[in-house]
């Protein structure tokens, strides 16, 4: 289904229940990824739960409006497919920008987020000049002359060397780069250290330890800004844990709905 947040149009997929009234788990994916990021997980999940994931703009079958984006307009997207699909009280799933995206909402609305997991991603990552450099560098050269070293970053040595890297590769390829950038530009804007430090629910941090992007020191900071909150490390597993290691990620969140009285 399609879901319009001022003007753009976002690609939203729905697996598991039907209907608001089922427990919910929203998932809200990486740069240059798109809403299959969570496919290697979708028949692992525990039955029971409602499970929506989207395509953020810029990426997969969601419009790519002009870069940059800012990350209000990334939550405010979150914000419309919770909304139309009257999601209140889920657990919020962000892997990377998608757990920036988780903290923003959290904050915002708490009526929408009532726990959440930030998976290998930071309060803050990296810094303005990071981003604006990788804005020029896929403007000037396009999506595959940045392909191999995000490899390097999202995925341990043992995986990237096997043929089930290849539709991973893909799909940073086939990603927009106007989406692309777009994205950069908002993780480039943003810096959630104080806001999330004063956010009070239910949290659960997981890293992998192959991570290029998001270092476990990084996952482990931020969810140490919030009380309470636990942390785990995937082995042989870099910036993406749901591709590489799914069944060790389902577990963890498997565990975290039960301790959340989900399932
Ligand atoms: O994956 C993200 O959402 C941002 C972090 C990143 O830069 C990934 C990468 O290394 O390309």
């Amino acid at each position: 289904m399609m879901v319009e947040n001022n003007g753009v149009r976002l690609n939203v997929q729905v697996d598991g229940a039907q209907g608001p009234d089922a427990p919910t788990v929203v998932f809200a994916n990486s740069l240059g990824t798109n809403l299959h990021l969570w496919d290697p997980i979708m028949d692992l999940l525990p039955a029971g739960p409602r499970y929506i994931r989207w395509d953020k703009r810029g990426h997969g079958a969601s419009d790519v409006p002009p870069a940059p984006y800012s990350m209000g307009a990334l939550i405010a997207d979150a914000e419309a497919v919770c909304d139309a699909l009257a999601v209140r009280d889920c657990v919020f799933v962000g892997l990377s920008v998608g757990g920036m995206i988780a903290q923003g909402l959290a904050v915002k609305r708490m009526d929408i987020v009532r726990a959440m997991v930030l998976s290998n991603t930071g309060a803050k990552l990296g810094t303005p000049k990071l981003w604006n450099d990788r804005i020029a560098a896929v403007r000037s050269q396009g999506m595959a002359a940045l392909a191999d070293g995000i490899m390097e970053r999202w995925f341990g040595p043992a995986f990237r060397k096997s043929p089930a890297v290849a539709p991973w590769k893909d799909m940073l390829l086939n990603t927009d780069p106007e989406g692309y950038a777009g994205v950069c530009g908002a993780i480039a804007g943003t810096d959630f250290i104080t806001p999330t430090s004063g956010l009070r629910l239910p949290t659960m941090g997981i890293a992998g330890s192959d991570d290029g992007s998001t270092p476990p020191d990084l996952v482990r900071e931020t969810v140490d800004l919030i009380p309470g909150s636990d942390f785990h490390i995937i082995r042989r597993a870099g910036h993406l844990p749901c591709v590489e290691q799914p069944q060790e990620y389902v577990d963890l969140l498997a565990g975290f709905l039960t301790r959340t009285g989900t399932i």
